[in-house]
């Protein structure tokens, strides 16, 4: 099976998480799910740098400060298997701009289980539930 490595953003403004949501897509296990951003990591990136350039790309944001690992989940799509390195982010600001998905949401912990998430991130937003 194909094996894609991404890695994700838990970003903060003091006591909530920026949430963004997929556009639509041909996958229907992905199309138009919330998710933490992020993406793939490329050649010869670390986790950090690939962070650091998808959070640009994708809302011309760059994190006052970016902690160690928080999760890794590995999870089986049908036509993939998803390996996701989770960090938590500090925000300065809650205006963040979207380059590439739909729309978003702050959210505090207790309330991040109201959204229609990417399989994928269950574990992440579980997680994160459990520390509270
Ligand atoms: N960034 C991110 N991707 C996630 C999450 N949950 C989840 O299942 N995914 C999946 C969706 C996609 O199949 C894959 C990320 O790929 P992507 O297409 O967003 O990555 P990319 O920005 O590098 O995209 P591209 O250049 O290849 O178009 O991981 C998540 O919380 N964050």
């Amino acid at each position: 099976m194909n094996k894609i490595e991404v890695v994700a953003a838990i970003v903060y403004f003091k006591n909530e998480i920026f949430c963004v949501q997929r556009p639509k897509d041909k996958l229907s296990y992905i199309s138009e799910k919330f998710e933490f951003p992020g993406g793939k990591i490329e050649k010869g990136e670390s986790k950090i740098e690939a962070l650091k350039r998808e959070l640009i790309e994708e809302l011309n944001f760059t994190p006052i400060k970016i902690d160690e690992l928080f999760l890794t989940v590995i999870h089986e799509y049908p036509d993939f298997e998803l390996t996701m390195h989770s960090f938590k982010c500090y925000s300065k600001t809650k205006d963040i701009q979207l380059n590439e998905h739909i729309s978003s949401e702050w959210l505090t912990i207790k309330n991040l289980d109201k959204l229609d998430w990417a399989e994928a991130d269950i574990p992440i937003v579980n997680r994160l539930i459990e520390n509270e």
